[in-house]
């Protein structure tokens, strides 16, 4: 939710008093107001204008105020967030007539307060800014748990995804594939002769070659939906959905290519220069393979690029799309 002004909606078949309560509401500066005047238009403005606060008079002329809040309550919890915290858009009932029976069914339904009509302008402000104060609250619960969450599943040296990013997005591609009938594949990445350079150049050197080969590695991916993590240690590892075997060579060869361009001197290293191997893996996700074995094979594959020379790529002949 982008923090800025707070979007009210006012919902009364009453011209009149929408407009009347419209213009009360339009001295707050830190709010932009919106009118509907029914129940289904009520729900369109919601779904466009996703408003902080909502007040529904208790008698609209395509439904009522409760029925209207149950249909809103239900939206909510259907729709969750982006980030998995449920919105809760706080209502206010308007209505002539209030007695303790219809307070409780209001409250029941999901309303948060009562106002009696004809609406005071000081009674009005003074519960909207009430209103408002623990609207921005939730967007600094709701701001701090994204911002977790990104910490959560960032490497803190590199910057980079880490491998809980990698297992989360690993299972959640597999089944999207799977789904699709589309190919996925993995590649794992390891940084050649490493525990010599770190020898050589110590190890907060080490650290940086590190950084500088996750950038590389994250710049030489194109599509949204691929990434890479580190996956360990000098081990990274890049998720390539909807991508084949072939494709997924050339990404891997465009990430050797883009590691050796950064031209890190490295006494032991190939031609004096840093590097990383690459072992590829692809398959059309079923139920008879798992996750844990495109893994397994990705590994098989690394190793074979360390063992035929290092500064390559290979790809599992078994696990070809
Ligand atoms: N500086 C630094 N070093 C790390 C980090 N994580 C792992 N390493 C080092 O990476 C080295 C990996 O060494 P090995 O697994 O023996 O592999 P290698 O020397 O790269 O040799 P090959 O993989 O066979 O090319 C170890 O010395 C680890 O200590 C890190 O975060 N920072």
């Amino acid at each position: 939710m982008p923090a800025g002004k707070y979007q009210l909606l006012v919902v009364d078949s009453s011209n009149a008093n929408r407009t009347l309560i419209g213009e009360c509401l339009g001295q707050l500066d830190d709010a932009d107001v919106h009118l509907a005047a029914d129940g289904g238009e009520a729900i369109t403005r919601i779904a466009s204008i996703r408003p902080d606060l909502i007040l529904i008079d208790m008698h609209l002329r395509d439904t009522d105020g409760i029925r209207l809040v149950r249909q809103i309550r239900n939206r909510e919890s259907l729709g969750s967030s982006d980030d998995d915290l449920t919105l809760w858009t706080p209502v206010i009932f308007l209505s002539a007539v209030m007695d303790d029976e219809m307070i409780a069914q209001g409250i029941i339904a999901g309303g948060d307060d009562f106002l009696h009509k004809p609406v005071s302008e000081v009674v009005l402000l003074a519960k909207v800014r009430a209103m408002l104060r623990i609207v921005g609250m939730q967007r600094d619960i709701h701001a701090a748990h994204r911002r977790l969450r990104q910490i959560a599943t960032l490497d803190g040296l590199t910057c980079i995804p880490n491998r809980r990013y990698f297992d989360e997005t690993l299972a959640t591609e597999w089944k999207r594939c799977q789904r699709a009938g589309a190919p996925l594949s993995l590649v794992l990445i390891d940084v050649d002769f490493f525990k010599q350079f770190n020898d050589a150049y110590g190890h907060q050197a080490g650290d940086q070659c590190l950084k500088a080969i996750a950038s590389a590695l994250t710049e030489s991916l194109f599509r949204v939906e691929d990434s890479v993590a580190r996956y360990g240690g000098e081990e990274f590892a890049a998720i390539l959905p909807g991508t084949d075997s072939r494709g997924a060579q050339a990404v891997a060869e465009r990430m050797r290519a883009s590691v050796r361009e950064l031209r890190i001197p490295h006494e032991r290293g190939i031609d004096s220069l840093a590097s990383c191997s690459f072992g590829i893996a692809s398959l059309r996700p079923d139920s008879e393979r798992s996750a844990e074995q495109l893994l397994q094979a990705a590994d098989q594959s690394l190793y074979e690029a360390k063992h035929g020379g290092r500064n390559r790529s290979e790809l599992n002949p078994g696990w070809q799309t």
